[in-house]
């Protein structure tokens, strides 16, 4: 579904992805994991549009996406929930979720939010609220409903599990991994090794702008260099 080959990006003169491959097949979780700083949000800006690739192609859905502006990709099928969250603080739960679904005529916003609040209850209880006032698990719940309402077949997650308290980042990933049931197709980029290497099929580990590692979730979770590393263990 996804094919990035030898990509480049590069902050001013300062090359921070040095020609980066993977590939992320329909229906999968992939993971790249990676300490602060690896290259993981720039991967993601890139995909999405909003960071510039010097060198590198991006394949989406057979069809070539490397030049393709970031406002045209929502529509190709591919939605990122950005690092941080960045939801609208000042706007209400329903509007954040409005805007996600620019695209889409009002039947079918209707319908997508019935399902948004049917998958986090809590939304629709606070649907009327301003989306500042939500604890921060709630506002990543926001921000993962509202690249939803975009329906895309690829969603780019950044970091989901940032901040969280440990009960609500297991909610999270749990959340993530019932995205497969919906046919959502999930590149997840975390900090997180273990939690995201927990509910992936496949992961990639990224340093210093460089692919290192890749495999089956379950290998890298066995590998001794991960465990070491990135697990603690
Ligand atoms: N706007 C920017 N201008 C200059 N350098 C940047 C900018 N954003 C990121 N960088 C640098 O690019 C490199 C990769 O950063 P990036 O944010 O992609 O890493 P990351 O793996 O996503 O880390 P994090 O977990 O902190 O988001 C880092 O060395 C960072 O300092």
């Amino acid at each position: 579904m996804l094919t990035v080959e030898g990509l480049r990006s590069r902050y001013g003169r300062i090359e921070v992805l040095h020609g980066i491959d993977l590939t992320v097949d329909s229906g999968e979780i992939v993971t790249v994991v990676g300490a602060n700083g690896a290259g993981k949000t720039t991967l993601l800006r890139c995909l999405s549009g909003v960071q510039p690739v010097s060198a590198g192609t991006i394949t989406f859905r057979g069809e070539p996406l490397t030049t393709v502006p970031a406002f045209r990709r929502l529509s190709r099928g591919l939605s990122q929930s950005p690092e941080g969250r960045q939801i609208f603080t000042n706007l209400t739960v329903e509007e954040n979720l409005r805007l996600g679904a620019f695209l889409y005529s009002d039947d079918r916003v209707q319908k997508d939010m019935d399902d948004a609040f049917q998958m986090f209850p809590i939304l629709r209880e606070k649907r009327n609220l301003a989306a500042g006032g939500l604890s921060g698990g709630q506002q990543q719940m926001l921000a993962i409903a509202r690249a939803l309402m975009g329906r895309p077949s690829c969603l780019l997650l950044d970091e989901p599990s940032m901040g969280l308290a440990p009960i609500l980042v297991q909610q999270i990933f749990d959340v993530v991994k019932n995205l497969k049931a919906l046919n959502v197709t999930v590149l997840l980029v975390e900090q997180n090794a273990f939690g995201a290497l927990k509910i992936a099929d496949r992961g990639y580990v990224m340093e210093t702008g460089r692919i290192t590692m890749e495999g089956t979730a379950a290998d890298l979770i066995a590998d001794p260099r991960i465990r070491e590393a990135y697990l603690g263990i």
